[in-house]
């Protein structure tokens, strides 16, 4: 959209900067370092330092910057949109999509829709003063990157955007060209077609119309097929878009979705197998975002489109299951979170430290040993009365472990019982475990708790009061300390002794449980260092390196039963 104009050269403290408009800061890859904004008025600072809305000040020799802050630009979209009060789709939709692809959103709403997953019961226009007063708003300040468009439900609106947009001007413009629900509600008349194709598409880098809103741009054209779309994007393009996304989701007879991208050069067959599901309100919605989303960070069309169709499938396939609504379609999960909260209805939805009583841990040397699978290791633990289980699978291969996992996690969720997993935070994502166990020189705990978010379980290895003072702000739920005893099971580790374990324990803010070298011959006495956050034992050789693991749980946990401490 915006020129990429060189603007000029400027001589401050003897030093030259030049001033370059969003685009040319683009073209150059700068926007990654520097802030870019629109107002075409230039800031001289005090300390030398110059940027302006719309021009982003460079420091010619060296290369470095002259901003005044070392922030990075945050990628950012702002939809003007319709909202959409089910929140599948609309400004609603647009901004789950944005967050799911971790850049901000702004939000300039067009008119309110009362609707839900049966339709469309209600529309009320913004007046178009007030739809302009939000865009100046959001453009004179946020340093906004790509605008991209939904439902612009009067000629008004659609010139005031246009012309809002002359006046500040972005990097790239995505217009999902709206104009009937999925439901088959109107939602921009046919009134407002001709403002459209003279004013809006024009200045479009995309324009992302499904079947029938290419066939309503183009006065009724049947598209039936694959080249049928093929025509209708080199007819669009013509209408001046650099770009043109024919969505076909609602071709007949297709096992495939099939999109057409056309850039005037070139046409792109987007092709991947078609999500059979309910959950599908709001897809335009989140495809156009995700595509100014990656546009914004700096991706070229191609692959923003790319990019944009894998997350909008990926998010349609997760949410297979999700039931919200009545009607005939519902929304979907951008968030790839609510399966999971749905899924964990059986079990405790915050971590339980009493769960730390009988704490079991694999051993894939001794399931092996002994000739049984991990499954079977972990349904005879949890037969025998483990309250919680650890995978500490440190031979096997990613995909085995992901697959024992999956499996483990069925059976453990089934008896309410909690499943970690030890080391390997990305099986744990994979297979959505209940949480991970590290140690000190695993993946440190504040970025194992970034990536799994607050609810996931987080244990920490620690020997030293101070280990457990930093996993506590690091975001851990309990700590593991020990080894307690001397332990085959693990080389070179150092033994703490009940005396290292009350003195982590006492400076321990979290729960405790205790390992190594425990069994049914010492759990007793372990528990009775009398620490009231020693909440149990976590064992690995006295349980698997068994022959019969069920047999072994059920003995310690009676010891631990008859030892009445840590149990409540
Ligand atoms: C409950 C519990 N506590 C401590 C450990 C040990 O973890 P770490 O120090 O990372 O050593 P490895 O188990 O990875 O060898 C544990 N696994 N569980
Ligand atoms: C993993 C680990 N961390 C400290 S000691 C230990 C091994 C515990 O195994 P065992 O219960 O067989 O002594
Ligand atoms: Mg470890």
């Amino acid at each position: 959209m915006a020129s990429a104009t060189f603007l000029s050269t400027l001589s401050l403290a003897n030093k030259n900067y030049l001033l370059l408009t969003p685009t040319h800061a683009y073209a150059k890859g700068y926007t990654n370092n520097f802030r870019v904004s629109n107002l075409p008025s230039i800031v001289v600072r005090k300390e030398g330092s110059v940027r302006s809305q719309g021009f982003v000040a460079m420091q010619e020799k060296g290369g470095s910057t002259l901003s005044d802050d070392s922030r990075t630009k945050t990628p950012h979209v702002l939809t003007v949109a319709g909202s959409d009060s089910g929140a599948g789709a609309g400004i609603q939709a647009d901004l789950k999509a944005c967050a799911a692809r971790r850049v901000y959103c702004s939000t300039v709403i067009t008119a309110l829709t009362a609707q839900n997953t049966v339709g469309v019961q209600g529309v009320s226009n913004v007046p178009e003063d007030f739809v302009a007063q939000q865009l100046k708003s959001v453009l004179s300040d946020m340093q906004v990157d790509v605008v991209k468009t939904g439902m612009l439900p009067s000629v008004g609106i659609v010139k005031t955007l246009c012309k809002t947009l002359r006046e500040f001007p972005v990097h790239a413009l995505v217009v999902d060209p709206v104009m009937v629900s999925t439901s088959g509600d109107v939602l921009a008349g046919p009134s407002i077609l001709s403002t459209f194709l003279e004013e809006l598409l024009p200045m479009a880098d995309i324009i992302t119309p499904n079947l029938k809103e290419a066939s309503a741009l183009l006065n009724g054209m049947q598209l039936e097929t694959v080249d049928d779309m093929r025509s209708a994007a080199r007819l669009l393009h013509n209408m001046g878009p650099k770009n043109v996304l024919v969505k076909g989701g609602d071709l007949p007879d297709s096992s495939d979705a099939v999109d057409i991208l056309y850039n005037g050069h070139n046409f792109y067959e987007l092709r991947s197998p078609r999500i059979r599901t309910r959950n599908t309100h709001g897809t335009g919605c989140s495809l156009a975002s995700s595509i100014a989303a990656e546009v914004a960070k700096g991706y070229p069309m191609l692959s923003a489109v790319k990019v944009a169709k894998r997350f909008v499938e990926t998010a349609l396939d997760y949410s297979k299951e999700i039931d919200i609504g009545n009607g005939p379609q519902g929304p979907f999960d951008h968030l790839l979170r609510l399966k999971s909260h749905s899924q964990a209805c059986h079990r405790q939805q915050t971590f339980d430290p009493s769960d730390l009583f009988l704490y079991a841990v694999t051993d894939s040397r001794m399931n092996k040993r002994w000739g049984r699978s991990i499954i079977d290791a972990v349904k005879a633990a949890i037969d025998g009365g483990a309250t919680i289980i650890q995978l500490r699978e440190k031979d096997a291969e990613t995909k085995d472990f992901m697959e024992s996992a999956k499996a483990c996690l069925r059976i453990c969720h089934l008896h309410g019982v909690p499943l970690l997993i030890n080391d390997r935070v990305d099986v744990a994502i994979a297979c959505d475990a209940d949480g991970v166990h590290v140690g000190q020189s695993d993946m440190p705990a504040r970025v194992a708790r970034t990536l799994l978010g607050p609810e996931k379980i987080i244990g920490v290895s620690c020997k030293t009061p101070e280990q457990a003072e930093q996993a506590w702000v690091d975001g851990a739920d309990y700590i593991g300390c020990g080894g307690v005893y001397p332990t085959n099971t693990k080389e070179n580790n150092i033994t703490v002794g009940l005396n290292g374990l009350k003195t982590v324990c006492m400076a321990s803010k979290l729960p405790v449980v205790a390992i190594g070298g425990i069994g049914v011959s010492n759990a007793r006495a372990v528990m009775e260092i009398c620490a009231s956050n020693l909440k149990g034992v976590a064992v690995v050789s006295a349980l698997f390196d068994r022959e019969c693991v069920q047999t072994e749980t059920r003995k310690l946990h009676e010891v631990l039963l008859g030892s009445n401490i840590g149990s409540t």
